[in-house]
């Protein structure tokens, strides 16, 4: 489903019209539409629907409370890689039971807390991470689930930033470790092993890595249970890439059907780990142009959404489309589009042609995914209102911050 559709002129979201959803909750303001995150959900279910398969969303992706819990209706499970994360998907309404812990530094504290909440899983990305879990499990009496996230030292083809396979990453342990680290694990009092993990990368739009990472992990998955240690799981990651701009987009069925061939006739459980196939395209950054600026190199659209709403263009030179929410009856123009924040990298969309006037709302496409989750208060700016549509509904599911919250908690000196 598109997730924008131009009615008379305007763009809606399901049946609401994004001029509607400013007046009413004001801007800059995320838009996600429930329709579209149910529906990239249900295309995970039916590409896996011949598995005995998990989907556990990255909460990293998009955790606003109304997406999680829309989630946790679906069934979903999670992927969380914080304390912070786990309380959101239990406040939402998440099932501990079906939640996977990934991440390099876990504290002391989040790990007492899942164990004692009884999570799925602690995928494991570390010897000292091991042991660390092992100890704690054995202060509370417990038992830690556990899998290992094996490196394959696979080149995703993404971004730097976003490639975590290689064996360069800090991520996971490599591969050559693997199997003398399980052996250990399958020693130790408090650990018990039920599964393997491997995450390659983010915005993946070629199966072939993953498929040749899913080999590899298949390939220590028998040679262990030619040594006795039998596992119930298989986590393959997420990674699956979206539409941002004019890139070939497989399907969640085509993505996943040479990996699901790999896995062909397994007794295994399947987890995946999607995060922005799920809610990539399904969100939208609606803001509105306060200044037009005529500089001596370029116009400029200065917009009141900025890196601290959206923070892809800066950091990865992300490109997300930019659309006119009316239509106007003029030549469009090439313009810079870019925030009010002190920084020169603070743009949104570079040569966009657009034929705006200062008062007119703009939609940033694509930005459901780590939108809003890595937005900041910088230059002490409030942080982005989130609503989400239900068809002729729009319902503010996370109010703007207010000048006053930024300084809660804090005080002056004594
Ligand atoms: C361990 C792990 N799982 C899942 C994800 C979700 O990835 P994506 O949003 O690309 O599906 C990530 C992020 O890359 C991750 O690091
Ligand atoms: N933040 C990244 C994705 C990170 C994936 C998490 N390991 C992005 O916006 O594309």
């Amino acid at each position: 489903m598109a997730l924008v559709e131009r009615r008379t002129g305007t763009l809606h979201v399901e049946a609401v019209s994004l001029t509607d959803i400013a007046e009413q909750f004001g801007t800059p303001c995320y838009v996600y539409s429930r329709k579209a995150l149910t529906e990239a959900y249900n295309a995970y279910c039916e590409a896996l629907a011949k598995h005995n398969a998990l989907i556990c969303y990255a909460v990293k992706a998009n955790s606003n409370l109304a997406v999680l819990s829309l989630f946790a209706r679906l069934g979903a499970g999670f992927d969380i890689v914080s304390g912070g994360e786990l309380a959101r998907v239990l406040a939402a309404g998440g099932e501990a039971k079906k939640v996977v812990f990934s991440g390099v530094g876990k504290s002391h504290g989040e790990i007492v807390n899942a164990l004692r909440l009884s999570i799925k899983c602690f995928n494991i990305e570390s010897a000292a991470e091991l042991d660390r879990i092992n100890a704690v499990a054995g202060d509370l009496g417990l038992k830690a689930p556990i899998s290992f996230r094996v490196n394959p030292n696979v080149d995703p083809k993404t971004h730097p930033y976003i490639s975590t396979g290689l064996k360069t990453s800090k991520f996971g342990i490599a591969y050559e470790e693997a199997l003398p680290l399980y052996r250990r694990a399958a020693a130790l009092p408090h650990i018990h092993i039920t599964g393997i993990d491997c995450h390659i990368g983010s915005q993946l739009l070629d199966p072939a890595p993953a498929t040749e990472a899913a080999q590899k992990v298949l390939a220590l998955v028998d040679t262990l249970a030619g040594e006795g240690i039998e596992l119930e799981h298989i986590d393959l990651g997420g990674g699956m890439g979206i539409h941002y701009r004019d890139e070939a987009v497989p399907s969640v069925t085509e993505y996943l059907a040479p990996i699901l061939r790999v896995l062909h006739g397994r007794k295994e459980q399947l987890l995946v780990e999607p995060g922005r196939s799920l809610v990539g395209n399904a969100g939208l950054l609606l803001t509105r142009v306060e200044i037009l600026k005529h500089g001596s190199a370029h116009d400029f659209a200065i917009v009141d959404a900025a890196m601290n709403d959206l923070m892809r263009p800066a950091l990865y030179d992300a490109w997300h489309d930019i659309v006119a929410v009316s239509e106007r009856n003029e030549l469009p123009r090439s313009c810079e589009v870019v925030g009010p924040v002190c920084e020169s990298g603070d743009f949104l969309g570079h040569e966009r042609m657009l034929a705006v006037h200062e008062g007119d709302l703009l939609a940033v496409m694509s930005a459901g995914a780590y939108g809003m989750a890595m937005s900041s208060n910088y230059n002490s700016r409030p942080r982005a209102a989130e609503v989400m549509v239900d068809g002729a509904q729009a319902h503010l599911v996370r109010k703007r911050e207010e000048i006053t919250q930024l300084f809660a908690g804090e005080s002056t000196l004594p």
